[in-house]
Order: C-alpha cells, then sequence, then structure tokens
C-alpha cells in the first residue's frame, strides 16, 4: 500500500545538517496496522510526514498504491493525499468551532453538499462514540474525545490510510486503551491501512502487526510483531521490549543488588523466553531432572502477542557448570531463547 525506496531526508540547521531519515525503505502492505517505534530524535515524525509528502524527501521514492507520488503534479497530489488522513499527539481540533464542524472540514473543503455533508459527520459521531457531542466545543471535551474527534475528521473523506504520529502519548493508559480500540475497529471495518508512530512498545504490543525500529534517522530492525518480539536482533529493540515486562525489573534488583540476585559460586541468573503457552512448564521439570540443576522461578509471565502466547521466565539455575550449560543448550535447541543475566564465581 505504502512503499518507500531509499528515502533521506536532511534539514539544514544553524549548527549544522540533521540527518533525519537516512536511506530508509519500507513496505506497508494494505489493510495492515504497522508500528514505528524510536525514541525522540530518532526521525519519526519526519518519516511519517515524507509518507505523504508534508515533507518532501531529499532522495528516494515514495509509492502510494503504487503510484510514485513524487512524480505528481501539485493536482494529482492533492489527490491521492486525500487518500491519507492524519491524526497528531496534540489533536490539532479548531478550538473555535464545534465538533461537528471540526469533523466536516474536510468535507466542506471538497464541496460536498450540505445534505451529505450532515449524514455522514452523523455516521462519524456515531462510529466514535460521541453522537450526543456534536455542539461541544473541544475545550469541554477530555483527550480521549478529542482524539476520538480527530481520528473521526482523518476519516470523514473515506481515506485509504491513517497516519498516527504519536496519537496515545499525551493520554493515560486506559484512555489509550480506548483509542487503540478504535483504530482496530476502523482498521478492520473501514479495511484501513494504518501507520502507527510511536515511542511505547506497549503500543505496538497491543495493535500492530509489523513493526519497525527506528535509530538515528534509519530501520535497524523490521519485521512481524511475534517474530520482533521473540527474537529482537537489536539492543535498542530488545530495550523497547523490555520496557513491557519483568526485565527491567530484574535489571533494577540487581543493581540494588536485592538478595534474590545475589548468587552463590554454581549459580547463573536466565532469561528464557519462548512462543506458545505449553513449551515451558514440562521442559522445566524435565530439564531440571535430567541435567540435575535445580531451577528457581523469579519471575514467570506469559503475553499474548497477536494470539500468540509469549513466555518470558527468569529463572536461577543451580548446577555444576557442565549440567547448567547442558541444561541452557538443551532449552536452546528446543526454541527457547536463552539469556544468561548473571553468572555466580564458579560459572564462566
Ligand atoms: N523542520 C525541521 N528543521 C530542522 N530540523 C528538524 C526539522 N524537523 C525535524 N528536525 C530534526 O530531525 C530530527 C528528527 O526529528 P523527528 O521529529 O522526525 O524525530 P522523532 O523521532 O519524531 O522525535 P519526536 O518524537 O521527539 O518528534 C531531530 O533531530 C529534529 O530536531
Amino acid at each position: 500500500m505504502i512503499r518507500l525506496e531509499h528515502v533521506s531526508k536532511t534539514f539544514q540547521t544553524k549548527a549544522g545538517k540533521v540527518h533525519a531519515v537516512q536511506d530508509v525503505s519500507l513496505d506497508i502492505p494494505e489493510g495492515d496496522i504497522f508500528g514505528i517505534i524510536g525514541f525522540s530524535g530518532a526521525g519519526k515524525s519526519t518519516l511519517v510526514r515524507c509518507m505523504n509528502l508534508l515533507e518532501k524527501p531529499d532522495t528516494g521514492a515514495v509509492y502510494l498504491e503504487g503510484q510514485d507520488l513524487l512524480k505528481l503534479n501539485d493536482k494529482q497530489l492533492r489527490r491521492e493525499r486525500q487518500k491519507m488522513g492524519m491524526i497528531f499527539q496534540h489533536f490539532n481540533l479548531m478550538e473555535s468551532r464545534t465538533v461537528f464542524d471540526n469533523i466536516a472540514m474536510p468535507l466542506v473543503h471538497l464541496h460536498w453538499d450540505k445534505a451529505k455533508i450532515t449524514a455522514r459527520v452523523n455516521e462519524l459521531l456515531e462510529l466514535i462514540d460521541l453522537a450526543d457531542r456534536g455542539d461541544s466545543y473541544p475545550s469541554q471535551l477530555s483527550g480521549g474525545q478529542k482524539q476520538r474527534v480527530a481520528i473521526a475528521r482523518a476519516l470523514a473523506n473515506d481515506p485509504k490510510v491513517l497516519l498516527c504520529d504519536e496519537a496515545t502519548s499525551a493520554l493515560d493508559p486506559q484512555t489509550t486503551q480506548n483509542i487503540l480500540a478504535l483504530i482496530r475497529k476502523v482498521n478492520q471495518s473501514m479495511h484501513l491501512t494504518v501507520v502507527i508512530i510511536t515511542h511505547e512498545m506497549a503500543v505496538v504490543k497491543e495493535v500492530c502487526n509489523h513493526v519497525a525500529v527506528m535509530e538515528e534517522g534509519k530501520i535497524v530492525e523490521q519485521g512481524d510483531i511475534v517474530s520482533v518480539f521473540t527474537n529482537p536482533q537489536q539492543e535498542i529493540t530488545k530495550n523497547f521490549i523490555n520496557t513491557t515486562n519483568n526485565a527491567r525489573k530484574i535489571d533494577e534488583l540487581i543493581e540494588q543488588d536485592h538478595p534474590i540476585t545475589r548468587l552463590q559460586a554454581d549459580q547463573v541468573l536466565v532469561r528464557l523466553q519462548y512462543k506458545s503457552a505449553n513449551t515451558a512448564d514440562p521442559i522445566i521439570s524435565t530439564v531440571s531432572r535430567k541435567f540435575d540443576v535445580d531451577i528457581n522461578l523469579i519471575f514467570a509471565n506469559v503475553e499474548i502477542v497477536h494470539d500468540t502466547p509469549i513466555g518470558q521466565i527468569e529463572a536461577i539455575f543451580t548446577g555444576k557448570e557442565a549440567d547448567v550449560q547442558k541444561a541452557l543448550d538443551h532449552f536452546r535447541n528446543s526454541g527457547v531463547r536463552v539469556e544468561v543475566i548473571k553468572r555466580g564465581s564458579l560459572l564462566s
């Protein structure tokens, strides 16, 4: 649906050149919910603005449904842009206009007739569960309601793509869930392709099918969500994933020298990650018996990411070095990702 080929964008500032986007290639399939995650300044906003040419790339190509947007004249580009709605962190509603008028705005610009606009806006107000708030002003709404209005406005002329730039970053966790549920609903009911820019892995985990990780203007890793969560390649990706599980807690406990993480000479603290709910339990008891290793769980958690259960266990293994090694190898050979977090003094 959207394809970027070797897109780069550099800004000239007083302090010098900023390479905001560097040689990015991406393929976003039709009907997908595609996440782009990165820290502040990674270039996410610039990248998404290159998708609708709010920012013109210096080099590279941007395709929407096979059309090379950089080859279009102004009129053709305006038409193609109408296929892409966009929402923002701070909603960007017109404070002096009612909710109804905010949603109607793009349709007024497109010279729809009045009766058609009224019908469409009322339909959208139903969709966002604000049927009785058409006469309210944005200042009378909560953040979540404002973002719902922004979504309705972005969808008014039935676009094919919704670009979301940090759309939940100003919202509390419960409201974030509600907005993500609405995004999922419109993705399915309108067969809308959605691109979500965020710095929160929890958002990606909740709704995205695919994710690209951005760092210093480049995509450093991308893939389907289950693969990236179960087998992250880059340190930055692991760090983002660890914001959504217990890994951070273990790091904190180690840093605080908490007694639970103080290891005897023959102990090793390990993180195991695996797909499918059933893998771990029988394996743990089997490995423990077979290799004469004690396994004490510190944290154990199974999460459902895109219908796939992903298990994560932090545990202390106790045993002879060779036995512990064999136990870890057995896990690895069974498709479990093994990461040794800390070793006791006898275990190399
Ligand atoms: N119009 C501009 N002029 C100059 N520099 C810019 C411009 N827009 C972005 N940049 C710079 O490009 C880099 C990437 O910015 P961008 O906003 O795309 O990152 P981001 O990942 O979206 O971060 P944030 O979430 O903080 O917005 C930053 O160093 C930023 O200062």
